[in-house]
């Protein structure tokens, strides 16, 4: 899914081969040329590797022995944490009933502990002493899985934990239906004086330990699918729906890798649901989607209402996501996408942003507006300038260089223009391949870099 030849196809999932995690999507491949092959096939709607989830069929195939007994092998594997949720919700209960001195929990199995139980975890790495506090934050308890490449796990640090829950807030919604946030969902269950609800959906398993069934869900935001079936889908739909839809907000923090058609998808299918129980069918489900900022143009293809916000949303456990990488003065690239007017979103003074109001929104602290360009212009969180050659606003690293007709770092190939960020086939920038006017009738190879003189 990560290769960029590769295409999502929206239909209905439900009659897709399943996988262990659902119904799989519709993908078609495109030769390097950017033309559609026509050969369609099935793929996990949430591993991008093989080896998390091997699932792989050709949309014109019928399934082959090779395939059901990989399938079957992988079932089998997979079958560690398949603990029956109610049994779970009752251990989590007697656990707080118990001292926390013997509160224990198995970091090799990500497992909760009664004491009847110790015995199968002898030799594992135990935690013990678990108190109050850390069983309310799963999200500080379960070693993260950032390594493996499916579920992705970058937490929010404390200070974009507290900054989004109180912008929420201030925006006076009650409800967050959190997909793939714990972190927000953990520190609203914390903070019971803050007074919001939320129902956390996640593909990590290990939370419904931590969590009642009304608390939680095991879900697939690539492919809407809920683990549990249909009693599950109830407690989402309920939550969705309660007040009439009013006063919710959307939330989600996909893995980075994740296809911005395939997550949007799912948003229209929420968004469907919520309008369908409502009177006013003109409103917009309000959303906060936190996505890295050089998704927006695609993001705006698919969702033309949200826009993205300055603010720099930092994280606990990524290096490149919390600043911490020296030389790096941008900070994070993560933003937040919302469809709420970002002029009502207040963003910290304390941190430097400040209020535009020509853009009629908060901008970074070194935003400034162009007033060529009539806009902040900066992305990225790097200062920009404008070139009245190019006509547009440039990173101020750059400068205008004649040779090559446009702005270019001071120690560029000059009479070589990098292809990045261009079209693969007819090499202009703001649209990708797939959108290329040429797609049909081109067939030239695609070059990395072009020679201009
Ligand atoms: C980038 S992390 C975001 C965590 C968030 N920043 C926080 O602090 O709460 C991605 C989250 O999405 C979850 N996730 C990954 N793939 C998912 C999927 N296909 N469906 C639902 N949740 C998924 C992960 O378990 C993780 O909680
Ligand atoms: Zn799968
Ligand atoms: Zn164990
Ligand atoms: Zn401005
Ligand atoms: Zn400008
Ligand atoms: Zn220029
Ligand atoms: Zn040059």
């Amino acid at each position: 899914m990560e290769n960029q030849s590769i295409d999502f196809i929206p239909s209905v999932e439900e009659s897709h081969p399943k996988c262990l995690h659902g119904p799989t999507l519709l993908f078609e491949r495109f030769t390097v040329e950017g033309k559609r092959t026509g050969r369609k096939f099935f793929a996990c709607s949430s591993c991008r590797d093989r080896n998390d989830c091997p699932f792989f069929q050709w949309a014109d195939e019928q399934i082959t022995y090779h395939v059901q007994q990989k399938k079957k092998k992988h079932a089998e594997n997979s079958k560690n944490l398949n603990f029956s949720s109610k049994t779970i919700h009752k251990q989590l209960k007697r656990l707080l009933s118990l001292p926390c001195h013997i509160r224990r929990f198995c970091k090799t199995c990500f497992l909760l502990v009664l004491p009847e139980d110790f015995g199968e975890h002898k030799d594992h790495e135990i935690l013990e002493g678990l108190s109050d506090n850390i069983l309310k934050q799963p999200s500080y308890l379960l070693p993260s899985l950032s390594k493996n490449k499916k579920e992705a796990q970058y937490f929010f640090d404390e200070k974009t934990v507290a900054f989004v829950v109180s912008t929420v807030k201030s925006l006076g919604f009650t409800r967050i239906l959190s997909i793939g946030t714990p972190r927000i969902h953990e520190y609203i269950k914390m903070n019971k004086t803050i007074d919001l609800q939320s129902l956390l959906l996640d593909i990590d398993k290990r939370y419904v330990q931590f969590y009642k069934s009304r608390e939680f869900c095991h879900y697939n935001m690539f492919n809407h699918f809920f683990f549990d079936g249909e009693t599950a889908e109830e407690t989402y739909k309920k939550f969705l729906l309660k007040d009439d839809g009013n006063s919710l907000l959307v939330m989600l923090d996909p893995p980075f890798g994740g296809l911005v058609d395939v997550i949007s998808h799912t948003l229209k299918k929420i968004s469907n649901t919520w309008r369908n129980g409502k009177y006013d069918t003109s409103e917009e489900l309000p959303i906060f989607w936190f996505f890295p900022y050089f998704n927006e143009a695609r993001i705006q293809q698919c969702l033309p209402s949200l826009k993205m916000l300055d603010y720099k949303v930092n994280y606990d456990n990524h290096r490149l996501f919390n600043g911490s990488i020296k030389g790096r003065k941008q900070g994070s690239p993560v933003r937040i996408f919302t469809n709420i007017k970002p002029e009502k979103i207040k963003l910290p003074e304390e941190d430097g942003y400040r209020f535009c109001p020509l853009c009629k929104k908060y901008v970074a602290p070194e935003n400034e507006h162009c007033n060529v360009c009539n806009t902040c212009p900066s992305k990225d969180g790097r200062p920009y300038k404008h070139c009245s050659d190019c006509n547009r606003c440039v990173k101020n690293s750059r400068q205008h260089c004649v040779t090559c007709g446009q702005c270019m770092l001071p120690n560029h190939e000059c009479g070589v223009v990098s292809r990045a960020g261009r079209c693969h086939i007819c090499g202009a920038v703001g649209h990708k391949r797939r959108e290329c006017p040429n797609k049909d009738n081109h067939s030239a190879p695609r070059k990395k870099k072009r020679r201009l003189c």
